[in-house]
């Protein structure tokens, strides 16, 4: 329970309609207690031959029932609607907190297990909030005031009647538990049904081109078949539910009837006031059942509450410093930057001072750590406090997202949005026009293939732009990132998809708009550097070279190797 509190603050903002609720659900379980009243009277008056009371009593509970509608559909109304307002609340909380996050955390946590928390545990919560808490204060009021009616009319028939619930409560309990475990089986089931699909769709041309169709169709039949049972097992378990309840509930009536039917022919009871108990008795069987299934289902919101909770408690990264809102080129500094993901460190020892307004090119075989210098700077990753400046002052103190503000990041991999080309383009600037986006088409060589789409600039890119070339898809990329307009660049292998002629008209364009801005471009083909300010080098995380291309060439180390080993690969590729 103790894992449910952080929901507390949630219910605040709603707690006049939850009040209200409450108000609702109590007014329909005083009305409640009026109908086996009700009936008494009623059966009284037929014994007694008084038909006007027996009329009057029918009118009555006619009234009443009608009544009961309308006050159980405001107080459903009242706590359905409050659960509902929550569970956006937590959505909007939980997404903002995943926003605030690092690419250190997304490389902790999977994609599907994070959308989980946003669908099913967040599911859980709102019916724990809703309907749980719903039936859990109607269980108390009921039992609360049928209760002292009950020991009113009988102590001891009440006593009698009420042997068979514990055991009922305990049934309801032990099947609901089980319930849970089957239903969680079944999700996860799903689940692992879901992400197979998932994967089979987006990777068919991998899966087809390897010849792998019946080995992923059979994988996929064991976990349909796993599914199949799980979901056998959960309906086989619902069905033992209402017949077991039949079973045991019907036991109290019979013991009313024993109990209660020698008193009635003992004249201690009126048969009316027999029929009432029992229907006051009844009365108490959807409670108690009800019970046993609120009480799996908190066990169960407490596991969403934790999983939630591990996010939403997350330390909130600080406000930091402002940092002045100019697009301006800052200046860069590294002091002895040293970095890993894990532990092992990927960038060691690294010291660099960037003057504002120049072209750095990073240089240095695969995997020697030109993404990671590129990541940290666009404040992906966070590096330690006193390594990384930007205009003098500590990047870790600084308020992440102004300073995000003036940043152009192209990753390595660009991932497009589901919508237009124009929605692409402009994704950071959805207020510019036309002239702007004309303007950036042509400065990454796109205008001939945007004049090739039958829809031109409202060309629907597809789920992640697969329905662009790989080098269309990194033009759209570079073209998001100018009309961003920022004075921080950062270039990570951004020709990597286009053939060497059209890499090299791109970057003759693009220059002209990074002229006066601080640009890195890091790049796995070492020619393209040749018109840097400046080449760092790195190897196995460490910079091994600094320098101009020429200064570089001349030096013969790392950076001269290759080039010479992309001479070589030209020279090969002719030959073929
Ligand atoms: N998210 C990550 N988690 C753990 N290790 C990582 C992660 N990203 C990169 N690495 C590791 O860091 C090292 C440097 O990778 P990085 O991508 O920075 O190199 P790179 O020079 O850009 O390589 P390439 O030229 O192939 O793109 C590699 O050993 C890589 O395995």
């Amino acid at each position: 329970m103790r894992r449910l509190r952080f929901l507390l603050p949630y219910f605040k903002p709603y707690r006049s309609i939850l009040l209200a609720g409450l108000l609702w659900l109590l007014v329909t379980d005083v009305l409640g207690l009026l109908g086996p009243w009700l009936l008494k009277v009623g059966i009284d008056a037929v014994q007694q031959h008084r038909a006007q009371t027996l009329y009057g009593a029918g009118l009555l509970l006619a009234v009443m029932a009608l009544l009961r509608y309308a006050t159980r559909s405001r107080s459903r109304h009242c706590f359905l609607h409050t659960a509902c307002r929550l569970e956006n609340d937590l959505r909007q909380h939980l997404l903002a907190r995943l926003l605030q996050q690092g690419g250190s955390f997304f490389d902790r946590y999977r994609t599907g297990d994070l959308l989980s928390r946003f669908t099913n545990d967040i599911g859980n919560l709102r019916t724990l909030a809703g309907f749980g808490l719903m039936i859990f204060v109607n269980t108390l009021m009921v039992y609360g005031m049928t209760l002292v009616v009950l020991l009113g009319m009988s102590p001891v028939l009440t006593l009698v009647a009420l042997l068979p619930y514990p055991l009922l409560f305990l049934l309801t309990r032990y099947l609901s538990s089980r319930l849970l475990a089957a239903s969680a089986k079944v999700q996860r089931g799903l689940g692992q049904v879901s992400e197979t699909l998932e994967e089979g769709i987006g990777g068919h041309a991998v899966i087809r081109s390897y010849g792998l169709r019946s080995l992923r169709g059979a994988y996929f039949d064991t976990l349909n078949e796993r599914y199949l049972h799980a979901s056998l097992v959960l309906a086989r378990l619902r069905n033992a539910i209402g017949p077991s309840m039949a079973l045991i509930a019907p036991l109290g009536t019979l013991l009313v009837l024993y109990f209660g039917g020698r008193r009635v022919i003992d004249q201690q009871l009126s048969l009316g006031e027999l029929v009432a108990f029992n229907a006051y008795l009844v009365q108490l069987t959807m409670p108690t059942l009800m019970l046993g299934w609120i009480l799996g289902l908190v066990q169960r919101g407490a596991a969403s509450a934790e999983r939630l909770a591990d996010i939403l408690q997350l330390q909130q990264p600080p406000k930091g410093l402002p940092i002045a809102q100019r697009q301006g080129p800052p200046a860069v500094c590294f002091r002895n930057l040293t970095f890993g993901y894990v532990d092992k460190p990927v960038l060691r020892d690294l010291q660099l001072e960037v003057a504002p307004g120049s072209l750095i090119g990073v240089a240095g075989p695969t995997g020697s750590g030109k993404s990671t210098l590129l990541r940290l700077l666009a404040g992906l990753y966070v590096p330690e406090p006193e390594q990384l400046f930007i205009d003098g002052r500590d990047l870790t103190q600084l308020d992440g997202g102004a300073y995000r503000q003036r940043v152009a990041m192209v990753p390595q991999e660009g991932r497009l949005f589901s919508g237009s080309l124009r929605d692409n383009l402009l994704y950071a600037v959805p207020d510019a026009d036309d002239n702007l986006l004309q303007k950036v088409v042509e400065a990454v060589c796109l205008q001939d293939d945007i004049a090739g789409f039958a829809q031109g600039f409202d060309t629907r890119v597809g789920e992640g732009g697969q329905a662009l070339s790989g080098g269309q898809r990194q033009r759209v990329c570079l073209g998001r990132a100018l009309a961003r307009d920022a004075g921080l660049w950062l270039l990570d292998d951004p020709f990597s998809h286009l053939d060497a002629a059209t890499a090299q008209s791109v970057w003759r364009q693009l220059r002209r708009w990074l002229v006066g801005k601080t640009v890195f471009l890091a790049s796995g083909q070492a020619s393209l550097l040749a018109g840097a300010d400046r080449i760092v080098v790195l190897d196995a995380g460490r910079l091994v070279e600094s320098g101009t291309y020429d200064a570089l060439r001349a030096q013969k180390g790392v950076y001269a190797r290759l080039l010479e080993k992309e001479r070589l690969q030209r020279e090969l590729e002719g030959l073929s």
